[in-house]
């Protein structure tokens, strides 16, 4: 690989040491030769790695002089410390950067550089701040929500002490809407937000407080290009605005399994440094009749009544999923219905491969470029479309599907621990009518390595599309109709045309939408590939530690 050319090179001191400090357009180097030059009178670059830094340019958060400082600068007191050279360096700056602890998670760290010469002082600071000018993904003006109700109802506290400073020192102006009730935000930015002057909206909350800024930038964007989101068929415009999360909810799902971490620090330092992360969104419709979007979880059964129920105990903050998950587990009831999907084609794997979604995943990165391909190929395809579509019918305690893993602090792995985030497709888990010992199993396996498919009553499918049809909607003929195989348009223009009542007695859960109880029970959902964007990289493959030199071309 070639060697990016030095922008800079000086001897600075860092804490008291002599180090030869450089920079190229990628990476920001310090090496100590103070040892090596004592001992052979000449630095050996590399055979003390210890000694050796870098920081990725892009990893930089901000440069700043310090004024009037120095290593050793005359405090009045007596002194243990020998003179050295490094005290007739009086001139510092300082570079706050990224660094990587465990878990995923992200600190703002930094280190001051002390020079002999004003002059050197300035160009260093000049010539970082040049380089990160170059960084043009990098947002300058963000729109902030805070839900103060959110989660433990920390939103503000989170905001004003931990995430506020950090993008104050990355010099990013916000405008900052406190949200005064629900929809207030997706509301704002449906109808009023002037979007021209942003280069990014961010949420503080939940999966909640996501999924409204989520629907309000959607929504504008379809009522802006002249889209029809009440139309089953149409391809929405995608997003130009990324969003970012500083988690302060209860589950933070969307944040965990887009950045590995449910920590505010780590969501502010993606956001400054520019990160970018494309994410699917479903749309779910009830016949011609737009409902809402998903980019999670949609979950009929278990997870719609954990919901339901977690609802009326809102005051009990985050505990209120643990104690209806319990409750609900107890009450071991399943759903009749019809579940009819469009598998996945292509490169898309199974949601059974260990193919994990990471950073810079291939399989989400080809789909895009697969979209592509096929959204040019749209008027051949829509006319020659033979998509069959697969029916199941049954009895279930759960169906999910699984935009993406679902992982959160509950279930480190998620719900779907190979869903993708960009891939185009949805896992779509069914969980059968089963014993309570089974199914406790499944849903323990959800927080062990085990495999929570790994059992006769569940099923898992990468799809596009589904539809489902609870029993008391189903209509006669719309079994005769499955029964003789029918294509999928004609079988979908068929379903419940009469909605004649099945003379059982029915049992109903809710959808689980991200969160949200959706007010119909029949819905049909379209995958919508790579939507929105994200402030975020998807999880690191190499979270821990990763080698300092892996940057380092100097
Ligand atoms: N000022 C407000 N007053 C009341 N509700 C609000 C306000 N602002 C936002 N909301 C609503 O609060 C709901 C929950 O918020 P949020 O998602 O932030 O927290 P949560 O539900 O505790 O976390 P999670 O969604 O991760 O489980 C959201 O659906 C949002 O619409
Ligand atoms: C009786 C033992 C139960 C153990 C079960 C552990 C399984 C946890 C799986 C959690 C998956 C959460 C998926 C996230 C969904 C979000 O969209 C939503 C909104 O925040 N959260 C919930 C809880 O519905
Ligand atoms: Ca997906």
């Amino acid at each position: 690989m070639e060697k990016p050319s030095r922008l800079l090179c000086s001897e600075l001191c860092v804490q008291r040491r002599l180090f030869e400090v450089t920079l190229n357009r990628t990476a920001l180097a310090w090496k100590d030769t103070e040892i090596t030059k004592k001992h052979t009178g000449r630095a050996i670059y590399g055979a003390v790695k210890a000694g050796i830094h870098c920081v990725p340019v892009c990893e930089i958060i901000a440069v700043q002089e310090k004024e009037d400082d120095s290593p050793c600068k005359d405090t009045g007191k007596w002194q243990k410390v020998p003179p050295s050279p490094a005290d007739s360096y009086q001139h510092a700056f300082t570079v706050f950067y990224v660094e990587r602890m465990r878990q995923h998670c992200w600190r703002c760290s930094n280190v001051t550089f002390h020079c002999s010469e004003h002059s050197t002082c300035l160009l260093w600071v000049q010539t970082i701040r040049e380089q990160l000018a170059l960084l043009t993904n990098r947002p300058k003006n963000l729109l902030v929500y805070i839900n103060p109700y959110g989660g433990k109802q920390r939103g503000k506290q989170i905001y004003d002490h931990k995430v506020s400073p950090i993008f104050s020192q990355a010099s990013i102006s916000t405008d900052v809407i406190v949200t005064e009730r629900a929809n207030h935000a997706r509301d704002h930015l449906k109808m009023e937000a002037d979007l021209k002057k942003y280069d990014g909206v961010v949420c503080v909350g939940g999966d909640g407080m996501f999924s409204e800024i989520m629907h309000g930038l959607v929504s504008r964007t379809q009522q802006e290009a002249g889209v029809d989101d009440n139309s089953t068929e149409e391809t929405l415009m995608p997003c130009g605005l990324r969003i970012g999360i500083i988690p302060a909810g209860s589950t933070d799902c969307i944040c965990y399994a887009t950045v590995g971490s449910n920590d505010p620090v780590t969501s502010a330092l993606h956001i400054v440094v520019g990160d970018s992360q494309p994410m699917d969104v479903c749309s779910v419709h009830n016949e011609d009749h737009f409902l809402r979007y998903s980019v999670s979880l949609l979950g009929y059964g278990f997870y719609g009544d954990v919901l339901t129920d977690s609802e009326r105990k809102r005051w009990m903050g985050p505990a209120r999923y643990d104690i209806s998950g319990v409750k609900t587990f107890l009450s071991h009831r399943y759903y009749e219905g019809t579940v009819s999907f469009l598998p996945a084609e292509g490169n898309s794997g199974t949601p059974r491969d260990k193919m994990l979604c990471r950073s810079g995943c291939s399989i989400c990165q080809q789909s895009s470029s697969d979209d592509l391909v096929s959204k040019n190929e749209d008027s051949v395809s829509d006319a020659e479309c033979q998509d069959t579509w697969t029916v199941i019918r049954g009895k279930f305690l759960a169906i999910n599907a699984a935009s993406m893993s679902c992982a959160c602090p509950r279930s480190p792995k998620g719900l779907s621990p190979s869903a993708h985030l960009a891939d185009g497709s949805t896992d779509l888990i069914l969980v059968r009518k089963c014993s309570r010992l089974n199914f406790l199993c499944h849903l323990l396996r959800h927080t062990n390595k085990k495999d929570q498919f790994d059992h006769s009553f569940v099923e898992v499918y990468r799809v596009k599309q589904f539809r489902f049809t609870p029993r008391y909607q189903e209509c006669d003929s719309e079994v005769d109709l499955r029964e003789s195989g029918a294509t999928g348009k004609q079988f979908l223009s068929q379903i419940c045309k009469e909605h004649r009542a099945c003379g059982c007695m029915p049992s109903q859960s809710n959808w689980n939408c991200d969160g949200e109880i959706l007010p119909h029970t029949a819905i049909q959902v379209r995958v919508h590939n790579q939507l929105i964007k994200l402030f975020a990289r998807g999880i690191e493959e190499q979270p821990v530690f990763e080698d300092p030199f892996a940057h380092c071309a100097i």
